[in-house]
This record gives C-alpha cells, structure tokens and sequence, in this order.
C-alpha cells in the first residue's frame, strides 16, 4: 500500500527545517518527499496549511498492563497515544507484577503487538520490585526488549546500590530514567510546599526533594559515566542543575511534562484531585525556569507521564488520591497552544523534544522523515481550536485538570508503519 501525503508543511527536526512539500510511503517506509510528487496507485492523503512531522515518541506513559487493568490497558492506552498523535511509546514498570524480569518484558512486547495501535518499549525496573533493595535482571529485560530502566514512582533511596546500577546500566549502554525524588524529604506531602499549600492545609513536598536526588543522580551519573535521563523535572532548582551539568559534559538529559510547563500549584486551589500529581505543580517561578530550559536545550524531551486512575480512585478527599493525571490526548494542543504560538520554542524545536530527541536517548530508529525510515508519521492540524473534554478520551483515565480548557493544535492523523492508526479524532 502506497501513501502520498500531500500539501503539508513538513517538520524536519534532524534539519530543523519548515518547508511545503509532499511525502510518499511505500511498503511501510519513507519513499522520498518533494514539491508537486505524483503516484499512479497511492492512496492521496491531502492535507494543505496542515503539519506533517516524524511520528511522536512519548517516553513517560504508564499503561498499566500487567495488573492494574482498570486504570488502563495496551489497547485502550495506545489508542489514546494514537488520538494523541503518538507514533511509540515508551511504557513505565510500575505494573502489577512490576515489570522487573524478561518474563514481563516479553509479556508486554508480545500483548503490545496484539493489541497496540502504536509502537510500545517498556522500561525495566531498576530494582526487583522496584523496591530498592536489589538489582534486578537489566542484562535479561534489555536482550528482552527494554529500553531504559526505572523505578518511576519509587526511587532508588539507596545510593551505593544507585551507583552499582549505573555502573551495571553503563555496560549495557543503556539509559537510567530516574524519577528524582527524595522520598523523607517528600515526607508523605500531597503538594508542592509553600503560600498555596499553607492556605489550603495540605501537607507539602518541598522543592529540595526532587533537587537533592537530581544532584545526586548528577554526581553518580559523573562518577560512573552512565547515561542519565531526569524524569519530569518541575522545579526552576533542577533545571539549573542539569544545565550546569550539562555544561560540564555529564551525560544527562532531561523531560519535562506538559502540566509542569503550564499549571502552578494555584491550580489546586478547589482540591480537584487531578491536579495531584508527583512531582506536584511548582510555582510561576518554576514554570519560568522549565520554559527557559525548554527553549535553551536544558531540557531535551517533553514526555506526558500519563498517568490513568479509576475515577472511583480519583473521586476522594485530595488526601486519599493517588498521584497522577492523563496527559497522551491533550500534549500536542498544550505544547502548540503554551509553548509554540506562545514563541517560547520554534515549531522544529517542539517537535525534535517529541521526535528525534527522545527517540536518540532510548536509542530507537525514530523520529525522522529521511528517505529509508521507518513511515511513521503525525499530522497536525495547528488551526483547529478544541475544548478539551475527558469524554471523548480513548484512555480510560479521565482524570484531566484541563477540562473545558480551549485548545489550538489537534492531531488530525497518526500513521504507524506506513498505516493509517487515526484520522480526524477515530482510531481506524
Ligand atoms: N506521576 C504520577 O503522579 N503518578 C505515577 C507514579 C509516580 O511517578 O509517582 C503513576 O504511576 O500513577
């Protein structure tokens, strides 16, 4: 099957380049683009003032599967990735069993290529269990189909046995995703510490507990030489810490997700327990900080860290909630809407932090438009205007704080492969 996609404005990240030309797909791959290019058995997918870029890699999703299937599931969460406009994903090991052996690995790489609608890599826990006593098989999970390794949710507190599990990852060439978070210093709180938290009552998570851990995975990835990849950096703090270490050529990158960039803890006010989130939502002053990291190359990669609950499990005292809210369906409107009409970052800036660069740090073979490449593909239609409404979600998560908010930048179609996934909002 043939596809030519016609009339868009093609995003090169790799080339940083914004240009109008038309692209054609045969068997799967990236057959070659130019101006005015014809075909006699294509399917014509036209698509004039609309943006055609390598398809998105979302590298922090969880889809729950194996264990928590209410929350979500491979098929319903890769849907949503494909609403989204999300060619792969990679997925999180805080499943039930954690995704700590090859067995889970496997289990997940095959569900994914039963049930997926879009590419899946799951990550392998740092620690059996993800309990931070031991190491857990990363030599296995890896031959097995892991990308990166992590403890998402639940750090490595340990940090000889941090320092032996980058000494091990570094063998392996493979990444460490850590979420940074210093859990005594966090000391059970249910915001980000400061005014609001003190207005409202609710315990708070200083900023200290994400950026003493930050530092510290700096210095273990320094003394190692491991790759480090920082989940979800939230405060102005870390920012700065990874640009400093940047600037010394420690091997770290680093994420930030779309509510960390967009909402400040002010948005707890009202106690709507989708607003709840680890690492919670920081002040003015951290968003600042996180768009000036965004727009300087301090912070590599936006990943959404969706992260699907049951609404029975959401629908309790904001005390009782668990930590974690939906981001696949609604990441490209925000990253339009907040950063790229906003003139915080280019267009080609945006979509390299949702392409090409986190594609690179897991080391996959995405996230260009070159000729040979895999046809993965996401079209973006950037003068829709849409009112987010959790209703319309493929994710079984609704838990969103950005109900009713208008939105410009809709993801008009996704292809994977050369396939057709979504059009126009349907996962075909
Ligand atoms: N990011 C979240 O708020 N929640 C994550 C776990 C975690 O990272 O704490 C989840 O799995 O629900």
């Amino acid at each position: 099957m043939n596809l030519l996609i016609k009339g868009g404005i093609v995003v090169d990240p790799v080339s940083g380049t914004v240009s109008e030309k038309d692209i054609l797909v045969a068997d799967g791959k990236i057959a070659g683009s130019g101006v005015g290019l014809h075909h006699p058995d294509a399917q014509v997918l036209d698509v004039p003032g609309k943006l055609v870029t390598p398809g998105l890699v979302d590298m922090h999703v969880h889809l729950r599967e194996p264990g928590l299937e209410a929350k979500e599931t491979i098929y319903t969460g890769t849907r949503a990735a494909a609403r989204g406009g999300f060619t792969a994903v990679a997925c999180m090991p805080n499943t039930r069993p954690v995704a700590d052996s090859a067995a889970v690995i496997i289990s997940i790489v095959n569900r994914a290529a039963a049930d997926g609608a879009v590419r899946v890599y799951p990550v392998g826990a740092i620690t059996n269990g993800s309990l931070g006593q031991e190491m857990a098989e990363m030599g296995d999970m890896k031959q097995s189909g892991a990308v990166a390794f992590s403890d998402d949710g639940m750090p490595v507190m340990d940090s000889g046995l941090m320092r032996r599990s980058m000494q091990y990852a570094k063998m392996l060439n493979a990444v460490i995703i850590s979420h940074c978070e210093d859990k005594k210093l966090a000391g059970g709180g249910l915001m980000h510490e400061g005014d609001v938290s003190t207005m409202l009552g609710l315990k708070g998570i200083p900023a200290a507990a994400e950026e003493v851990m930050v530092a510290r995975d700096i210095l273990l990835a320094e003394d190692t030489g491991c790759r480090l990849h920082i989940a979800h950096v939230s405060t102005a703090g870390s920012v700065r810490l990874v640009r400093e270490a940047k600037s010394r050529g420690v091997r770290v990158t680093a994420e930030a997700a779309p509510h960390h960039f967009t909402l400040t803890d002010q948005a707890v006010i009202g106690y709507d327990t989708s607003t709840k989130v680890n690492p919670p939502l920081r002040t003015a002053e951290d968003v600042a900080e996180i768009r000036r990291g965004l727009a300087d190359g301090t912070i590599d990669v936006i990943a959404t860290d969706h992260a699907p609950h049951t609404a029975e499990e959401k629908d309790v005292e904001y005390e009782l909630a668990p930590f974690g809210m939906v981001g696949l369906e609604t990441a490209v409107g925000l990253v339009w809407t907040e950063l790229v009409a906003a003139g915080v970052l280019t267009l080609a800036q945006a979509i390299a932090k949702m392409t090409i660069n986190p594609a690179k740090i897991l080391g996959l073979p995405l996230g260009s438009l070159g000729a040979g490449a895999a046809a993965d593909i996401t079209i973006i239609d950037p003068a829709a205007a849409w009112t987010v409404d959790p209703a319309q979600f493929a994710s079984k998560g609704r838990n969103t704080p950005f109900t009713g908010r208008v939105l410009h930048g809709l993801p008009y179609a996704t292809i994977v492969s050369g396939r057709l996934v979504m059009r126009e909002g349907i996962v075909l």
